[in-house]
């Protein structure tokens, strides 16, 4: 089946830098210049850096210079609005691109396309400086970013590591994770735990790097907070004294749950369109089913979909989960699969090495660190958690495209044996409804086109559901009234990654 859809007919008007109101605009005009510098910067340290041992230096420093020239010319494109131009380099994706430039936007450029073909275009031609190197080619400038907020997210991280691996019930010894299906599914623990671990997830997504321009990392903690707490609970395990964190643990930890859940239950509200009633009748009826998860950014927001799969696998729901990362550097953050093994590193390597990335003082952070990741690892290594990555994720396509497009057959067909996929982020959400001015009462599985539920729904699809923290102009799925509503609560709901929903399309 051909679909009656393209980048340059999408079935809604597309968001566009051409309107400069628009969060599209914002970003053409402010931020993208910004983390095109700020790549340019750390190409720039990077080479500097480079040590007089390292026997290919010279060649290293003029590729540098090289890329430094290229993406200081994408800049110019950017800021002066000049025409798209194709690809020279020979990434298998190539072709793609060329052929989509030239069918859709042969003379287009920046501001007059869609603002989601715009932005894509960038990171795709960030990726072509690097690709056209030799020594350069994997490289990925937006890593040590990635590693720093990771690294400011210690607190958050270490206290959801304590409450997780923690018996919450001193008899059986079982922690949150240890909930099992087996149990009944509608025992309260299970229920519960779900509840939580989706909003876990949720809100692991609002600690983005292509948002946070500069990177705050006072804002990232306090984006974390939302959601644990670490840093207000002054009894937390991650400030009590070793002696007293080994005696009082399960009280402390127990408390901190508490504080956590109605942490949980105040942001409640912020969710502005909320079907995770619906992904509960779904899932409490999997057995060892498949899961894929199709990744936004990595750091925490990586971290808290471990935590998401782990509850799935432990619960009994899944028997495989599948997560699908990004081919290049995406979106500054996105997860690559160097971060997704670089992370699971990071939490289960020997707490005796003092090269450790984290490093909680109190031991039993340590262990509880070393404990999750290394089931984590095991997951891996036995095959029931597989990293993938895929072209398709980083075209210029919307996922309209995913049951049609002949590049993104194999993916479809894969994909297909799952029970259920689970789009995280902003950016996926965008692409799922084609980034289009659709009105905000517009139910989710309508502007989701083929994935959805309606009649031209592609024969495979299990369920969809995407949790996103809102951060772009396009929501759908909304009751009537809300959109007014929020209008005179805050000017910028629909971007400030205060907001967010959780859309399922059965
Ligand atoms: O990491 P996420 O949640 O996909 O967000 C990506 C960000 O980039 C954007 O696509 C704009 O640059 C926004 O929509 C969002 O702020």
């Amino acid at each position: 089946m051909t679909l009656p859809y393209s980048p340059l007919n999408p079935p809604q008007k597309p968001l566009s830098g051409q309107d400069k109101h628009s969060f599209g605009y914002t970003t053409l005009q402010s931020r993208l210049p910004v983390i095109v510098s700020k790549t340019v910067d750390d190409v720039y340290r990077t080479y500097h850096g480079l040590p007089d041992s390292d026997p290919l230096k010279k060649e290293k420093e003029q590729e540098a210079k090289k890329i430094i020239e290229l993406i200081g010319g994408l800049r110019y494109e950017l800021q002066r609005d000049k025409p798209f131009r194709p690809f020279t380099d020979k990434r298998e994706d190539a072709e793609e691109w060329n052929q989509a430039l030239s069918e859709y936007y042969p003379a287009s450029s920046w501001y007059k396309a869609s603002w989601l073909f715009s932005e894509c275009y960038l990171y795709r031609r960030i990726k072509e400086a690097f690709a056209l190197s030799q020594h350069w080619k994997d490289y990925d400038p937006f890593f040590e970013q990635k590693q720093t907020v990771f690294k400011s997210s210690q607190k958050a991280v270490v206290s959801m590591a304590v409450q997780l691996t923690t018996p919450v019930d001193p008899k059986t010894q079982k922690s949150m994770l240890d909930i099992k299906v087996q149990d009944g599914p509608e025992s309260k623990g299970t229920r519960d735990t779900f509840f939580e671990m989706v909003q876990v997830s949720l809100w692991g997504n609002a600690t983005d790097l292509s948002l946070l321009d500069n990177p705050d990392l006072a804002k990232v903690e306090e984006l974390q907070r939302r959601m644990l707490s670490s840093g207000s609970s002054n009894k937390s395990s991650a400030n009590a004294s070793p002696a007293a964190s080994t005696v009082h643990l399960d009280e402390v930890v127990q408390e901190d749950r508490e504080h956590h859940a109605s942490e949980l239950e105040k942001h409640a509200d912020k969710i502005l369109s909320n079907d995770s009633e619906l992904l509960w009748n779904r899932v409490k009826s999997l057995r060892n089913g498949r899961v894929d998860i199709i990744l936004d950014n990595a750091g925490f927001e990586l971290y808290v979909d471990f935590v998401f799969a782990d509850y799935l696998v432990r619960a009994g729901f899944a028997s495989e989960v599948v997560f699908h990362a990004k081919r290049i550097p995406w979106f500054v953050s996105d997860v690559m699969p160097f971060d997704f093994q670089w992370t699971l590193d990071q939490l289960h390597r020997p707490t005796s090495d003092n090269t450790n990335f984290f490093n909680p003082t109190d031991p039993i952070e340590q262990q509880a660190l070393q404990a999750l990741g290394q089931k984590w690892q095991s997951y891996v290594n036995n095959g029931t958690w597989k990293v993938t990555s895929h072209e398709f994720w980083t075209s210029c396509y919307a996922f309209y495209h995913l049951p049609t497009h002949p590049s993104a057959h194999d993916l479809f067909q894969d994909m297909r044996q799952s029970d259920l996929w689970i789009f995280k982020g902003d950016l996926n959400y965008r692409k799922l409804v084609y980034d289009c001015k659709w009105p905000t009462t517009t139910p989710f599985t309508k502007a989701i086109g083929p994935l959805g539920d309606g009649e031209d729904k592609a024969e495979g699809v299990p369920m969809v559901v995407s949790f996103r923290t809102c951060k772009a102009d396009v929501v759908v799925g909304l009751a009537e009234g809300v959109e007014e509503k929020m209008d005179k609560v805050a000017a910028n709901w629909q971007v400030s990654g205060e907001y967010a929903v959780i859309s399922v399309s059965p």
